[in-house]
């Protein structure tokens, strides 16, 4: 029995020296598993974890070797030994405590390592984000959550409770599952719930009341495959929406969602926003403009671990800019009176604060409504920012 641990272990170390980083970590393993049919489901469940666990040390214990630093990141990510006990020395486990913070003050006894070390970029973080807590939120697998559909409130529990899984009931529309839940055989996904994070889901608070049940246009300008355009249909109700994206690809996945969605009054064209439109895709200027830009996404580093181990400030930069480009390309299409909601999945200050202050000294007439991070460590989820600007101006002719 184990055996097979010990074996699971030397498959990760072989996996991690030579893994580099430039493919998503879950494609990556997905690829190796395919190629390597000899592991079943127990083992590639195993065998990801541990590879997982790995890069939650984020930038921390640089210059130890992989075996060496596995074992440390199974001891911080793992509450108790459990299955891994045969792979560490008695001290280990005298000294395995449920509370994390027990077990890194031991880890501190034996190596050089601080929480700063897993994330080297804590200066750049958004100050309303507690430094300590989010770091070691990268330990942790974050929850899955869905959003359950206006009106598919009892439909959806009473197919999870006949289903047997276990969920808990964060809001009225919000539930959180275990990671790995099979939740797409037992609901209609995107007709009567939708896979978005908590936080994501939270970014509805910052939709203006006033334009709910308004003939409104919307225009989704970082649309991906259209979390943020669903949400804002669930809300808003009458809306003409305009949904594009950089890539022609995820806009065939947001069409698919949007024909499950109900969603029919809107058009979805491929649009590189950090040039300037030379030709516009309506008439007159939009109502509502959703800027979910491109960004780090180090509030969800802790989905994506790898992610955090090979960050430079260099991207940091490079995302920076191309922010600006498109949240000052993008405004441009904003109506008088109305609203545009910059949103990031990033916890830094450049992506966030600093490109809140730059919309806002590059144009003028533009007031912030409303603005701030949405923690999402504390409940096992993502973090992100928003603001929600005002272009002053005549109020809408819409009624
Ligand atoms: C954070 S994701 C959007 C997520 C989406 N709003 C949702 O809720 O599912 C950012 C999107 O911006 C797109 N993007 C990146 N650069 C872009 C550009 N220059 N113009 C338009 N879209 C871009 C990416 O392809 C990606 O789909």
């Amino acid at each position: 029995m184990q055996q097979r641990f010990h074996s699971y272990f030397n498959t990760a170390v072989q996996l991690i020296s030579s893994y580099d980083g430039k493919m998503p970590l879950a494609a990556w393993l997905k690829n190796y598993f395919a190629a390597n049919k000899k592991h079943g489901s127990k083992d590639r469940k195993y065998i990801s974890h541990l590879c997982y666990c790995y890069y939650r040390l984020g930038q921390a214990l640089p210059n130890v070797e992989v075996a060496e630093k596995l074992k440390v990141a199974i001891f911080l990510c793992n509450a108790e030994p459990g299955v891994w006990t045969g792979l560490f020395e008695l001290e280990y486990i005298d000294n395995w405590n449920v509370e994390l913070i027990r077990r890194i003050v031991f880890i501190q006894t034996k190596y050089a390592f601080s929480l700063e070390d897993v994330f080297p970029f804590a200066e750049s973080l958004t100050d309303e984000i507690d430094k300590d807590s989010f770091i070691a939120g990268h330990f942790v697998q974050p929850d899955v959550f869905i959003r359950v559909r206006p009106g598919k409130e009892k439909t959806v529990t009473k197919k999870m409770e006949e289903a047997g899984l276990p969920f808990q009931q964060l809001t009225n529309d919000c539930i959180a599952l275990p990671n790995a839940s099979k939740i797409d055989t037992i609901l209609a996904l995107d007709k009567e719930a939708v896979i978005q994070d908590y936080s994501s889901q939270r970014i509805a608070e910052f939709f203006p009341s006033e334009l709910t049940d308004k003939n409104i246009t919307v225009w989704d300008c970082c649309s991906a495959s259209g979390g943020k355009s669903i949400l804002a249909y669930d809300h808003l109700h009458k809306m003409k929406l305009f949904a594009s994206d950089v890539r022609s690809s995820i806009l065939f996945n947001l069409q698919q969602r949007f024909a499950k969605a109900g969603i029919k009054n809107y058009h979805s064209f491929v649009c590189d926003i950090s040039n300037e439109l030379t030709e516009s895709f309506t008439n007159d200027p939009v109502n509502f403009i959703i800027c979910d830009a491109p960004c780090s996404g180090s509030g969800t580093w802790s989905r994506t671990p790898e992610q955090l181990a090979y960050f430079t400030r260099k991207k940091l930069e490079d995302y920076a800019a191309l922010q600006k480009k498109i949240a000052g390309n993008a405004i441009k299409h904003l109506s008088k009176g109305g609203y545009f909601l910059y949103i990031t999945c990033s916890v830094f200050k450049q992506e966030n604060e600093e490109v809140v202050e730059f919309i806002l000294d590059e144009v003028k007439g533009l007031k912030l409504i409303k603005s701030g991070a949405l923690k999402g460590y504390n409940q096992k989820a993502d973090s992100m920012h928003a603001s929600l600007f005002l272009n002053q101006g005549d109020s809408f002719d819409t009624e």
